[in-house]
């Protein structure tokens, strides 16, 4: 991280939840910087307490110890510098694509609604949507609404993308493209990425560092920083030695 401002501090964040009367410790002392403009790939096993650390940095639940700083301010409510894409998916299904894009932009940003319809054109194009700006999401098919939301996320300018197992729910083919798609975008457009995935080569593939997480109550059992340049091959030495390496942590 050498020379490149900080971002986003994690600072020994703890969280545990109560349910039934029973405590369940959920993160554990966890620490950790991303530099401005870095892509940060977080992975661990299921359950381990990755979307609560994600909605805990994104500022949707608060720590019970620890801090999140954004820009060396204290993050205790989501911020408009960052816009989360989760495996949920956020698309309004009575808005066009279009009118989904232009949801976002505030009118002091964009004067007036040619300005916004431009902007959601560009984007939509952007992301291989060219001509369906007009078509409704059901008209959609799920690789084409995923990709609706990235243009989503990307027309509002965010500094920091939250992405919780943002192209899970894709198929594989479709994962890889998405993959690039955003690589693509984010290779034109610096933004700070924070990406939790429990595909290690979806991590190998975009990520500058990546994290693995231990089981619950969550600590950061191992860092690995990856310095191959893009486009990345995951059938490289390299990219399967670390891959070797994840997922020996992982206990795999
Ligand atoms: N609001 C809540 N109240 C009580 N328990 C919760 C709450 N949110 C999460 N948990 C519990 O915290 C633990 C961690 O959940 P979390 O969703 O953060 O894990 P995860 O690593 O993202 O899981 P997965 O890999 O399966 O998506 C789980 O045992 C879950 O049941």
């Amino acid at each position: 991280m050498s020379g490149k401002p900080r971002k986003i501090v994690v600072d020994r964040v703890s969280k545990r939840f109560v349910s039934n009367g029973a405590e369940l410790p959920v993160i554990d002392d966890v620490s950790f910087d991303v530099a401005d403009g870095e892509f940060v790939a977080i992975v661990g096993p299921s359950g381990c307490g990755k979307s609560t650390l994600m909605n805990i940095i994104a500022g949707f639940e608060r720590p019970d110890r620890g801090s999140v700083e954004v820009d060396g301010v204290e993050h205790r409510a989501p911020s408009p510098k960052g816009i989360v894409i989760s495996q949920h998916g956020s698309v309004f299904p009575w808005l066009t694509v279009q009118q989904n894009l232009m949801f976002g932009l505030t009118n002091d940003r964009h004067a007036d609604r040619g300005d916004k319809a431009a902007l959601a054109d560009h984007y939509a194009a952007m992301v291989g949507l060219k001509g369906f700006e007009a078509a409704y999401p059901h008209e959609l098919s799920g690789g084409m609404l995923k990709r609706v939301e990235l243009a989503r996320a990307f027309v509002v300018k965010p500094e920091i993308l939250y992405m919780d197992e943002p192209f899970s729910a894709l198929d594989a083919l479709m994962n890889l493209r998405m993959r690039n798609e955003l690589l693509r975008i984010l290779a034109e457009e610096r933004h700070t990425v924070l990406l939790i995935t429990h595909d290690v080569e979806e991590a190998v593939y975009m990520a500058d560092r990546i994290m693995v997480l231990s089981p619950r109550p969550t600590r950061i059992q191992a860092t690995f920083r990856v310095d191959m340049p893009h486009p990345r091959r995951l059938a490289s030495p390299e990219s399967q030695a670390l891959r070797e390496a994840i997922l020996k942590e992982l206990g795999l």
